[in-house]
Formats: structure tokens, C-alpha cells, sequence
């Protein structure tokens, strides 16, 4: 879009036809978000990045391959894996987290490799600059604090990012209390990305949209207000002496849920009233569960369903996290967000096979994305199908493939095998497990280079203004 304009509703609807915007179906109007813009328009380098990253997905997409990467969380690992033939780079929230990585950013730092590579003239001039796709978790707040984050990545060189529908850091890992990933309506997820959508039309960014949900192994919703979650809601079928949060410890929890035969709304009027079951769906279609258990105690007085007994303290909802769900919020995401990607825990080929078709049926050609995160590879599985995990990924139509604790990992390891050299054989153990497989490395590629030629750009610098004297 031509500076001039910046500020016209036709010239922005123009570019919302063209081949990476056409997709997005938005729920707001070019106008409104002509009236948003800053009066000067923004320019980013990381929309030639987002472009690249764009292609990249379009081509692995054409030739139905899979685009692989793992999370990076310093900018040496990151011009490694440009040596090394990566295209794409994933910053982790969790890696970032958890090495506390807020002054060691790869954006401003890789840029400046590519600088240093420049100006040395290393061979490497065309060390292609990965884009990047950063965690943006649940966005961290409501809708105006979405936009500040986006705006933010975006600023920063960010190409792509992942929102998604959790509930701010109130995930937990171990199961507790019967607790997994707590999500929010389906309402409230679309309106983040349309939210994140909305900044990056306001910047005029080609940067992609990852929606990322947590259904799959969600156990929780904050609310029961969407219809579209109807399917997924629990509730109690028994009328229970009290309610869940007056159970004690995991083991009463467990115990309460089993009593309390734990069913969504509607798999439990069937069961109930299969004769009525019919009836009850057609006058309930597009209900949400209170407005649909009002119709099913008109068609059956005496049936029982309770979505209220089974709150947590915090007033969360009990939720069949799993698939079908995953499928549901994708959909519904599909038409806001560029790619959408359901979280796993672990690799199960079936499920990933399930939650394509099921996005794949309702949008063909939808970017998806894989991540393996944990419990992987040494669960038995033989090499020979861990080899093939890309393809067949590949062959279902994801376009992405990522292994977030893969970087963080990878660092450790190499940093454990150097550092126990160093102290356990001195210099003897620094030359030959550091400096020499540095300098030789078998590829040919020195990953010495970065530090060896980085004080070229600032003598340049130096010689430039020592002319001007
Ligand atoms: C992918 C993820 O968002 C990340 O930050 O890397 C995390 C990883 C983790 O918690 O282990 C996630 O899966 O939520
Ligand atoms: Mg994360």
C-alpha cells in the first residue's frame, strides 16, 4: 500500500483481496480501521519477513512437505540453525520463561549478524535472516493489552505469533486437583485473535496469526455463555449431597466426579429420554446449556443435569477436553487467523490425523500446525516412525512442525558436554572438545565466525568517522 494511501478504507480493502489477506474474514470494517491508523504509516522489516514466512508455508504447502524447527532462545543458536539450513525460528514462551532470556532478544541481535556477515564479505552474505514465531501465550490480558503485545512483536521483527485460548497462567502441568489447561469461551478466544488481527491491520502487517487452542486437554472453562461449547460442558447427572468444591484432596475430587457421573448436557438427555431426544435438539439449536436445560426440564420435569455442583473454587466449569473440541475452536478460529494449531501433549498419529480431516473438511487448504513438545522420542517408539513423524504430518497437511524444548535442550547439551571437558581436562579438555571441533567443524562451517569478525562493523564505523575530522 502506497504512503498516500495509508489512511483510505478502499486502499486497505484492496489489500485485505490480495493472496495472504483474502482468507481472513473479518468482523470490522476497513473504514474503522482507516480511522484507527497512526497518521504516518508504519514501516517494518518484519513484513518482508512475514512475506518470506508466508512463502515458505505456501511452498511446503504446494509440495506437501512440512516446514520443521525447534525453539531458539539466544541469537547463536539462531544463526546456527540458519548455517544449518532451518527456515524458520520459534521463540518459546516456556524456554523463554524459563531461562529468563528478557535482555538476550534474537531480534536486534540477529540483525546485526547479518550485518557482520555483510561486511565481511564472509561468504555468507546471503545468510538468509529466519523468520521468526513467537509464543504469545493468552495474550496476557484483555483485548487492549493483545493489541500492545502485537504491536510490540511486531515492532520487534516478529513474522509470526500464537495466541491462544487459555486463561493467564493458571496452567497446571502436574494435574492437580484434577486441573490441566483452563480455557476461555469460544467467544472470548475469537475475539483475541480478532483483537491481534485487528493491530496488525492497524500496522499494516503481513505478520502471521497462529491460533493456538488448548481444547484438546483442556478440563476447565471460565464460562458457559457460548453455544458453541455446549457440546463440551459437564455437568452432574447425580444431584450430589454437595457440591465438588467442598471435596477434599485429589483423591476426593476423583471420587466426587465419579459419583456424580460426570456428561455433557445433551449426551445426558439422550441417555435419559432417548424417546424426546430427537425433539429436544431441533428446539435447541443454537442454545447455550441454560437456555437448553430450560427446554429439557419443559420436555422431561424430572431429568437431572448440573453444570454448577461441579465448579472449582474459582468458579471454572468442568469441560470433555479432547478432539472434537480442538476441531470446534479451530473452525471457529479459522476464518480470524492465518494457520491454526491444536496443542498436544504428546504424538499420537490418530489424533492428528483426526483434527486435520476435521479442520480439512470445513476449510481445505487451512495452514496447520504440529508441536511435540514432551514425552518424546523414548517411549518405545520405533526410530524408523519417529524418521517418518514429518511426512506423515506432511501427508495430513500440516505446514508447520515444531519442537519447543528442542533449542533450550539442544544449548544445554552442547554447553554440559564443553563445560565438563573444560573442568575435567583444563585447556586440553577446552581445545579439543571446544576451540578445535569449533574451528573444524565437519559441515566445513567454523560457528566460530560470529565472534571472531564482530569487530569489523564498529572499525568501519570507526574509519567512517575518523574521515570526517
Ligand atoms: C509450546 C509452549 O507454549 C512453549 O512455550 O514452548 C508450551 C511448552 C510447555 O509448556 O512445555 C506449551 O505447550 O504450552
Ligand atoms: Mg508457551
Amino acid at each position: 500500500m502506497s504512503d498516500d494511501n495509508w489512511l483510505s478504507g478502499s486502499a486497505i480493502e484492496g489489500w485485505w483481496s490480495s493472496p495472504s489477506q483474502r482468507d481472513i474474514k473479518r468482523p470490522y470494517s476497513a473504514d474503522t480501521v482507516a480511522s484507527l491508523r497512526d497518521v504516518f504509516p508504519e514501516n517494518h522489516h518484519s513484513n518482508a519477513m512475514a512475506l518470506k514466512l508466508r512463502d515458505i508455508f505456501a511452498r511446503v504447502q504446494r509440495d506437501k512437505s512440512v516446514n520443521l524447527t525447534t525453539s531458539v532462545i539466544d541469537p547463536v543458536t539462531a544463526q546456527v540453525m540458519a548455517e544449518a539450513g532451518f527456515e524458520t525460528l520459534y521463540v518459546s514462551g516456556g524456554m523463554s520463561a524459563n531461562t529468563d532470556t528478557a535482555t538476550d532478544d534474537p531480534g536486534p541481535d540477529l540483525l546485526l549478524h547479518s550485518r557482520t556477515a555483510r561486511v565481511n564479505k564472509t561468504g555468507k552474505d546471503d545468510l538468509p535472516l529466519l523468520p521468526i514465531i513467537a509464543d504469545a501465550d493468552s495474550g496476557h490480558g484483555q483485548h487492549t493489552a493483545i493489541m500492545k503485545l502485537v504491536k510490540l512483536f511486531v515492532q520487534s521483527g516478529v513474522s509470526g505469533f500464537h495466541l491462544d485460548d487459555l486463561v493467564s497462567g493458571v496452567k497446571r502441568h502436574d494435574g492437580k486437583d484434577g486441573l490441566s489447561s483452563v480455557i476461555v469461551p469460544t467467544n472470548e478466544y475469537l475475539k483475541r485473535l480478532a483483537a491481534a488481527k485487528l493491530q496488525l491491520d492497524i500496522m499494516g502487517s503481513e505478520v502471521v496469526s497462529i491460533a493456538r487452542t488448548d481444547a484438546e486437554t483442556a478440563t476447565h472453562i471460565t464460562s458457559t455463555i457460548d453455544q458453541r461449547d455446549r457440546p463440551f460442558i459437564l455437568g452432574a447427572t447425580v444431584d450430589m449431597p454437595h457440591h465438588y468444591i467442598h471435596a477434599e484432596g485429589n483423591s476426593g475430587k476423583d471420587e466426587w466426579k465419579r459419583e456424580a457421573r460426570l456428561s455433557t448436557l445433551d449426551e445426558a438427555f439422550k441417555s435419559s429420554n432417548p424417546d424426546l431426544y430427537e425433539g429436544f435438539i431441533s428446539q435447541t439449536t443454537g442454545l447455550n446449556v441454560s437456555e437448553a436445560l430450560a427446554v429439557a426440564h419443559k420436555l422431561a420435569p424430572t431429568f437431572y443435569w448440573n453444570c454448577e455442583s461441579p465448579r472449582t473454587t474459582e468458579g471454572w466449569y468442568a469441560y470433555k477436553g479432547g478432539t472434537e473440541a480442538a476441531i470446534s475452536r479451530a473452525n471457529a478460529a479459522a476464518n480470524i487467523a492465518d494457520m491454526v494449531w491444536a496443542c498436544a501433549h504428546s504424538y499420537k498419529a490418530e489424533v492428528a490425523d483426526r483434527f486435520s480431516r476435521g479442520v480439512q473438511d470445513v476449510r481445505p487448504g487451512k495452514w496447520m500446525a504440529y508441536n511435540i513438545t514432551g514425552g518424546f522420542p523414548d517411549d518405545g517408539t520405533a526410530d524408523e516412525e519417529i524418521k517418518g513423524i514429518p511426512s506423515t504430518l506432511a501427508s495430513m497437511g500440516y505446514v508447520w512442525l515444531f519442537l519447543p524444548i528442542g533449542g533450550l535442550t539442544a544449548v544445554g547439551l552442547g554447553s554440559k558436554v564443553a563445560m565438563r571437558a573444560i573442568k575435567d581436562e583444563g585447556l586440553y579438555g577446552y581445545l579439543s572438545q571446544v576451540s578445535r571441533p569449533a574451528a573444524h567443524h565437519a559441515d566445513g562451517t567454523s560457528p566460530e565466525w560470529w565472534w571472531k569478525i564482530m569487530g569489523k562493523l564498529a572499525d568501519d564505523a570507526a574509519d567512517a568517522i575518523g574521515q570526517g575530522v
